[in-house]
């Protein structure tokens, strides 16, 4: 199939056909939106009183108002074509708006949200969720075990139970324990387990136990026993807060944090102080190893263990040469067996993951020797690249919305706003909602583009953490005159380390600023792996995942440790829609199928009056209580900021074209279900309040194709053109979008 073929599959709706067949339709343009659709109405030969469709192709015929429509037409088609304007008409009509002085917009055509959207093909839930079948949660710990049955030392115990809460092991800690704190095993480990099972103190408490269990004075002088290294800053610094949490029962023990974007000059000096669990990133851990000559002094005679958490992501980010590097010099410090003689007599290493893939199973070959392999059989489904990934929490309530690309963006917004009604309005707990995005520009513009619509906002952490104040109305449910209770923040590899660390800290917080709030966190994928963060509620993947492990680590933030949690999936009409069959295997308690209108802007958009930011005040008669209206004032509102903000448009372009370019990286397997070929790429513009898709990303001035001489490529088409730029940048860029 040729790439026009491709890209021509999602342009030619039945609606649309129709609608093409007056050619005169096309030009309609300038004057106000409303006058455009009454004229596009009256051509369409609809009566005047007549509301749009929610969804004129949508799902089931979603909410009978496509079908009333449509008996309208033929109610009308039997009358004969009295109605139909002439061409006389339509011109009248255009030069009495005209006349008016109707101010046109940019002379552009804007188009209306519900109309001519692709249709969406999924009638049936193949695998629907049984609300009524009992659920256990997967991941919880398990009721008739005890720490102390797994030989866990006295002052642990009492700890665990007393300052962090923590009763009983969870089935993976369960057959982690005994394996690493027995002298007799000395085979090393891969960990194997769902996400949010508590894989951390499976390896920490059996480490610190052995430690306390040999009754010989230990002190942050007496070495390093453990090195723990991890895939991103945030993951290392959350490891070292559960290994400070833990060592605060024996303060004499001490961790210490090796990350990128910190001083090095004061982790040396850590290090020289001395510390006895090494928590880092990978070229951090090595920069220290090849030039801090304290932290090979503080491995000589007691480190024992190495962890490699998030094995394949570590992998995946291309840390293979820095992790052999650091092997080779870890490996050549002589051991001393006798200053510890109740430790391992071997550095015994622990590889854990929750996806056994070749890149994995080729790490384990660099550090694993006669490894055992611990994991939950039972929960193990295997993607399209055979790799083994472990199933989805059966607590977790996976939710599917499959949403025309126009309007995306209103439908997060509704989604926003309904979790806000639904746990902030008379709760005094925090929930927190974290929304997935392809990259860190359009992390960016959904940011600016919920936080910042006016004045009434107040920066917390810089440009980062943002909480609403009084009069604003960004969300259908806030009210002008009360406090809007909602805190927005942003994460992404961009930030400095400074700033990602204060964003964390703040969404993380149980303090009165953050008390019966609801907390929105949009990010990229640097927070999908590993971060524990306390009682996410809801996670919203707005742009698919680049593979099936990101969509289950990604969802795994909520649901963790026996907790219940909600995610939900977005897909765009039409091939996108056959990623359900991808993920089907890991979703064993299925999923429920939200119709975008009628679950999700319904409820957010009725009984409520958007007002249009360009009127102060409403006048009565302008009052329109009707859901598609208020969600169509909604997105124009932040259209017409886009047009008076040059800032604003320049961060929704960028957003814009970085998530193409992001889009074109979906992995092979997956493309023919995620393509750019398949997107309309005007409607996906609108989903970033651009009315047209920005130039940049595809169309050069007649100047610019002038000076790189390539008149040729005139020829080529605005969509083919942008993704042949895409694919080339693609290449190239592959990893900022992840990060
Ligand atoms: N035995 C337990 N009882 C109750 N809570 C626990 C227990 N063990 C761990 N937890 C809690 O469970 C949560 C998840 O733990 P952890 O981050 O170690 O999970 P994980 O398996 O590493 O998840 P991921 O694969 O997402 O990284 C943490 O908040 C932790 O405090």
């Amino acid at each position: 199939m040729s790439e026009d073929n491709d890209i021509f599959i999602n342009l030619a709706t039945p609606d649309q056909q129709v609608a093409n067949s007056s050619k005169s339709l096309n030009k309609l343009s300038g004057g106000r939106w409303k006058d455009r659709r009454k004229l596009r109405m009256l051509m369409d030969n609809r009566p005047k009183t007549s509301k749009r469709g929610a969804n004129d192709e949508g799902m089931d015929g979603t909410l009978g108002r496509n079908e009333k429509r449509i008996k309208r037409q033929e109610a009308s088609d039997h009358q004969g074509n009295s109605n139909k304007p002439t061409a006389k008409q339509i011109d009248k009509t255009l030069a009495q708006n005209k006349k008016a002085n109707i101010p046109k917009v940019d002379d552009q055509i804007v188009s209306s949200l519900f109309t001519s959207n692709r249709e969406i093909t999924t009638a049936e839930n193949t695998n629907k969720h049984d609300k009524d079948a009992e659920v256990i949660a997967s991941n919880a710990p398990l009721a008739t075990n005890t720490f102390s049955d797994l030989g866990i030392q006295e002052l642990l115990l009492s700890h665990l139970s007393s300052k962090m809460v923590i009763e009983k092991p969870t089935s993976i800690q369960k057959l982690v324990i005994p394996h690493l704190s027995s002298l007799k095993n000395d085979n090393d480990l891969f960990i194997h387990a769902q996400t949010g099972s508590g894989k951390t103190l499976g390896y920490l408490l059996p480490i610190l136990s052995t430690i306390l269990n040999m009754k010989t004075h230990v002190d942050r002088k007496s070495g390093a026993f453990a090195l723990i290294i991890a895939p991103t800053r945030e993951l290392a610094s959350q490891i070292y807060d559960v290994a400070t949490n833990l060592t605060n029962c024996c303060r004499y023990l001490v961790p210490c944090l090796l990350i990128g974007g910190e001083r090095k000059k004061s982790e040396k000096a850590r290090l020289r102080k001395g510390c006895n669990f090494i928590v880092g990133t990978p070229g951090r851990v090595l920069d220290h190893l090849q030039n801090t000559q304290a932290i090979k002094e503080q491995m000589g005679s007691s480190l024992r263990y190495v962890i490699l958490d998030e094995g394949d992501k570590l992998m995946e980010l291309g840390f293979e040469e820095t992790l052999r590097n650091i092997f080779e010099i870890v490996h050549n410090i002589p051991i001393d067996t006798k200053t510890f003689p109740k430790l391992p007599s071997r550095i015994i290493h622990v590889l854990c993951s929750a996806t056994l893939k070749e890149n994995v199973k080729q790490l384990g070959s660099v550090t694993l020797k006669n490894y055992k392999l611990i994991s939950n059989s039972q929960k193990i489904g295997k993607t399209n690249d055979d790799s083994v990934v472990a199933a989805v929490p059966d607590q977790l309530r996976q939710n599917i919305t499959i949403v025309p690309p126009k309007l995306r963006l209103v439908t997060l917004a509704a989604i926003l706003n309904n979790i806000t009604v639904k746990h902030t309005k008379d709760s005094d707990g925090t929930y927190r909602t974290m929304v997935f995005l392809s990259c860190a520009d359009s992390v960016d513009f959904h940011f600016e583009a919920f936080s910042s619509a006016d004045s009434f906002h107040r920066d917390i952490v810089e440009g980062a953490v943002r909480i609403l104040t009084k009069g604003c109305t960004t969300l259908p449910c806030f009210k002008e005159d009360e406090d809007p209770n909602v805190i927005f923040y942003k994460l992404h590899g961009s930030l400095s380390q400074q700033t990602r660390s204060a964003t964390l800290r703040h969404f993380a917080s149980k303090k009165d600023d953050t008390k019966g709030k609801h907390l929105i966190l949009f990010c990229t994928d640097v927070a999908s792996r590993g971060l524990d963060l306390p009682h996410v509620g809801t996670v919203i993947e707005l742009d698919p995942p680049f593979n099936v492990e990101d969509h289950l680590h990604r969802i795994g933030r909520t649901a963790r440790a026996g907790r219940t949690g909600e995610s939900i999936l977005f897909l765009m009409p039409g091939e996108e829609e056959g990623y359900m069959d991808v993920i089907k295997p890991f979703h064993k308690k299925g999923w429920t199928l939200l119709k975008f209108d009628k679950d999700i802007l319904m409820p957010a958009f009725s009984n409520t009056n958007v007002g249009r930011s360009d009127m102060k005040e409403r006048k009565k008669k302008d009052i329109d209580l009707e859901w598609d209206t208020n969600a169509t004032t909604w997105h124009l509102n932040v259209e017409r900021r886009i047009l008076e903000d040059s800032d604003f448009k320049e961060v929704a372009s960028k957003g814009y074209s970085s998530h193409i370019r992001a889009y074109t990286t979906h992995i092979a397997p997956e493309k023919a279900i995620f393509n750019v070929k398949f997107i309309h790429l005007g409607h996906l513009a609108k989903s970033f309040g651009l009315r047209e898709r920005p130039k940049t990303m595809g169309i050069q001035t007649s100047k610019q194709q002038k000076e790189i001489g390539e008149s040729k490529k005139s020829k080529e088409g605005n969509k083919n053109k942008m993704w042949r730029i895409a694919r080339m940048t693609a290449k190239d860029t592959a990893s900022e979008f992840n990060y």
